[in-house]
């Protein structure tokens, strides 16, 4: 496909400027094209998403530290022990949504109050969810998924093959109160438990280049450039008129849409001189743009995985084998359909009434490290959902152009390990049920079992680790809001024909997966777009 659409279309200059084809940017590249009139391009910097264990749901893990991945590296973490944390990000085609676990989780109602109390309505929970169900399409039994869209471009199905043991954490749910969400995660409160939903089509992968950006390519008006990095938006009498690739400048006659990213997208306006005065300069590039909430508010969601000994067989530890690898191929059944993360549940800390702050991941084998343990055991991965810790990135002063430098800032507000601890405690409690106890023997490290609070903040500080879900860098808000990167509108503050669309724009971390309202934000962003027209 990509070779005759980079070739395709006029020559450099389009009515639209994608930078990313990754959740957002294939959103925004299939829906602008949609009009036949105007032509759009989409700048990749990573190559097409060919890679076969993109396909396999098992091996999404594999797919780290390699061309697909940007591979970031945090600054160290004094909150977390002062370890440099790693940070994977997709590069290729279908962005982090081809790398990802697949688990399709929009969030929960209440996380869009404060996004429509700072901006208005635009971004309610009334507002955005028909955006969730127009991208869903949900391939399982019709009976158990009331919630999702039946239409969209992105398939929604159960876990194909699971393991027997997944049914077990849910039972466990139910022995301390939790209810099984028969419905799926759709709905305006996703309190409780469920198997999770999967962007899976007939147990392989299904990323939002699948969905969108494929069926999209065939047209004539799309052009899609790989291996294609942006340097930076091109400014000129304070409107965007292109961007500066590896390949010269791509200009646009409408607007540059920014949709590289929570690292990205803040990494781009940052080199274009936008962002705030003194850090620019000091990083040796000449402002153009006031903006100082340009890479700051930066949020993300911590894990820590509980690992247990299993005492029966753990099917998963053992996946990647020639006959498993024959089953998919032929099949698509067997534990390489499993995205590992095969269940999920959602409560608060104080067991009160409200959206949830923790979550819990199923996973039957041992996950640790960005990996699996070839080993008989399960994990319980304890997720905050709701940190009030902030981070920060900003350019590299030693080398702009590189890597920017990314403080998650994590444990930076005391109140999140507390609330930490109290989900940790809780798992503890669920591997402790009539349910799962006689499925485990002892911890497995490096999970050091139950231990007093200052060992287990010891724990959380040596081993917790990033859930992958980076958002808020370039963050809407209202006028006068000194922070604000982009308005309702995710124009761009200061600049005309600039806008960002990803998941940096959140205002706040939603209760769930960040995929599906990256995706959401696309198509939210697609019609802002049009009706601007
Ligand atoms: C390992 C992993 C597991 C995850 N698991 C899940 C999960 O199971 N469920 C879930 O909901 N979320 C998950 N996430 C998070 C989720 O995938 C992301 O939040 C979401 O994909 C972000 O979408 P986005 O459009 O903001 O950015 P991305 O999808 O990351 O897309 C950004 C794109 O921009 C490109 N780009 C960046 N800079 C430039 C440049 N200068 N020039 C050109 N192109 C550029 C990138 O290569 C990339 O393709 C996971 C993420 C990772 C990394």
């Amino acid at each position: 496909m990509s070779t005759e659409s980079r070739t395709r279309g006029p020559a450099e200059t389009f009515d639209y400027v994608v930078v990313g084809a990754g959740s957002a940017g294939c959103v925004l590249a299939a829906r602008l094209s949609e009009d036949p009139s105007v032509r759009v391009a989409l700048v990749e910097a990573g190559g097409r998403d060919t890679n076969p264990d993109i396909r396999t749901p098992y091996s999404f893990f594999k797919l780290m530290h390699t061309d697909e991945d940007w591979a970031f590296q945090s600054s160290p973490q004094p909150g977390m022990g002062g370890r440099e944390m790693f940070w994977p990000r997709g590069r290729t085609l279908g962005g982090s949504s081809s790398i990802n676990a697949q688990m399709w989780i929009p969030g929960h109602s209440e996380d869009y109050r404060p996004w429509a109390e700072s901006v208005g309505d635009l971004w309610s929970w009334e507002a955005v969810e028909p955006y969730f169900r127009r991208s869903e399409r949900w391939a399982g039994d019709p009976g158990r998924g009331g919630t999702y869209g039946t239409e969209g471009p992105l398939w929604i199905s159960p876990p194909r093959d699971p393991d027997p043991t997944t049914a077990r954490f849910l039972e466990a749910c139910a022995e301390v109160g939790l209810r099984e969400l028969t419905q799926g995660l759709g709905g305006p409160d996703h309190t409780g438990c469920a198997v999770t939903p999967l962007n899976q089509l007939r147990g392989a992968r299904w990323s939002a280049a699948d969905g969108y950006l494929r069926p999209a390519m065939e047209r004539p008006n799309l052009t899609v450039f790989t291996d294609t990095q942006v340097r930076r938006v091109v400014v000129e009498d304070g409107r965007a008129t292109g961007v500066e690739s590896d390949r010269g400048v791509l200009a646009a006659r409408r607007e540059v849409v920014l949709s590289a990213g929570a690292i990205g997208s803040p990494h781009l306006l940052m080199l274009s001189g936008i962002g705030d005065v003194d850090d620019l300069r000091a990083a040796g590039i000449s402002p153009t743009v006031e903006l100082p909430g340009v890479g700051r508010d930066l949020q993300d969601h911590l894990t820590l995985n509980l690992i247990m000994e299993a005492t029966v067989p753990v099917p998963l530890a053992d996946a990647d084998t020639p006959a498993n690898r024959a089953r998919f191929e032929e099949e698509r059944l067997g534990p390489l359909t499993s995205n590992i993360a095969e269940a999920v549940a959602f409560f608060r800390s104080d067991g009160g009434p409200g959206a949830p702050d923790l979550e819990l991941i199923w996973a039957p084998i041992p996950f640790t490290d960005h990996g699996t343990a070839a080993k008989p055991g399960f994990t319980l991965g304890v997720i905050l959902l709701q940190p009030e810790s902030r981070g920060r990135i900003t350019l590299s002063a030693a080398d702009p152009a590189g890597p920017p430098r990314i403080d998650p800032g994590y444990f930076s507000v005391d109140e999140d390990l507390r609330v930490f601890l109290s989900g940790l405690r809780f798992a503890e409690r669920l591997f402790d049920t009539a349910s799962l106890r006689p499925l485990v023997s002892g911890p497995m490290a490096p999970w050091p079992g139950t231990v007093d609070d200052a060992q287990l903040v010891k724990t959380v500080r040596e081993h917790g680790d990033t859930l992958y879900h980076p958002v808020g860098t370039c963050r809407m808000g209202p006028d006068g809001d000194p922070g604000a990167v982009v308005d309702e509108r995710l124009r761009v503050r200061g600049v005309r024909g600039l806008r960002v669309a990803d998941a940096s724009i959140m205002p706040t971390i939603t209760r769930g997966h960040t995929h599906a309202p990256a995706v959401m934000i696309g198509e939210r962003a697609s019609d802002l777009i049009r009706e601007a027209v």
